[in-house]
């Protein structure tokens, strides 16, 4: 079934134009990895399918309707979206973030229940923030942040998730343990969309690749049809090779 399409799209920042026409559907338990350079408009891509960046041309559907039809707080249950950026303006614990999740199912004078509660301290342990709850989030490192607003982003238990960059400032145990936790939810049948700076994280978690070049042009589909060192060369304007070991594949650099 159809989660998310674009049909057409074209998004624009100022006069540049960062995706061209840009048609794709990302259904139940896919899970896609979208790549390019610094400011090819990854970000913006993501924020045009929150329903928040507003598309020069084209048109989004969730569920099938048209995403400016779907009322915010009804989006929120269908997709959740972890932005790049993690700060936030006033003093919050860990738990109370994490819950903010819940909002889109509690109504407007409801309180998290119990189940709620059990829920967020849940996602938080996967990604080994247990013990964290009351500490303020200004007192995170990067990386605890990161992992808190993913945790945030599963608490919303959404059929789609929109995750920007979830991996950065994450080391490498940390890293491991974030891809096993997004490969178990594709695996419950939950869509992923990631945006990421490692190539290698496809082969890990992704079952389609979405390749934005900067100039409008965009390479999207299966995996193995996108994904290969031709493309990740011209993606990133820079030679990539890809580097068999022990029976797996690895993209890397040349020196
Ligand atoms: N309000 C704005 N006005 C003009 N240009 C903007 C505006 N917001 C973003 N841009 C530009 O649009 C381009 C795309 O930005 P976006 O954040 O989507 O890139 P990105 O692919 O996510 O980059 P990164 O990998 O660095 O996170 C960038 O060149 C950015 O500077």
């Amino acid at each position: 079934m159809s989660l998310l399409s674009v049909h057409n799209l074209t998004l624009q920042q100022g006069d540049r134009v960062l995706v061209q026409d840009l048609n794709l559907t990302i259904t139940q338990g896919e899970a896609w990895i979208v790549l390019g350079e610094n400011g090819c408009g990854k970000s913006t891509l993501l924020s045009a399918w929150a329903g928040w960046f507003k598309p020069q041309h084209g048109h989004i559907e969730l569920n099938g309707v048209p995403l400016s039809n779907v009322l915010p707080a009804q989006r929120a249950k269908v997709l959740a979206w972890q932005t790049q950026h993690d700060e936030c303006p006033f003093p919050l614990s860990v738990l109370e973030k994490t819950l903010t999740g819940r909002h889109p199912h509690l109504g407007r004078w409801q309180w998290e229940s119990a189940a709620d509660l059990a829920l967020a301290r849940e996602q938080l342990a996967r990604l080994d923030l247990q013990g964290f709850d009351q500490r303020d989030l200004a007192s995170l490192s990067g990386g605890e942040r990161r992992r808190v607003s993913l945790a945030t982003a599963l608490t919303q238990q959404a059929p789609l998730m929109l995750l920007d960059e979830p991996l950065s400032q994450l080391d490498l145990r940390h890293q491991q343990q974030a891809l096993q936790v997004l490969r178990t939810e594709r695996a419950a049948g939950r869509s992923i969309v990631m945006v990421s700076h490692d190539p290698n994280h496809a082969a890990q978690c992704a079952t389609h690749a979405l390749l934005l070049f900067g100039d409008g042009k965009w390479s999207a589909g299966v995996l193995a049809e996108v994904l290969n060192s031709e493309s990740l060369s011209r993606l990133y304007h820079y030679p990539v090779s890809l580097v068999r070991q022990n029976g797996k594949s690895w993209f890397v650099p040349q020196q």
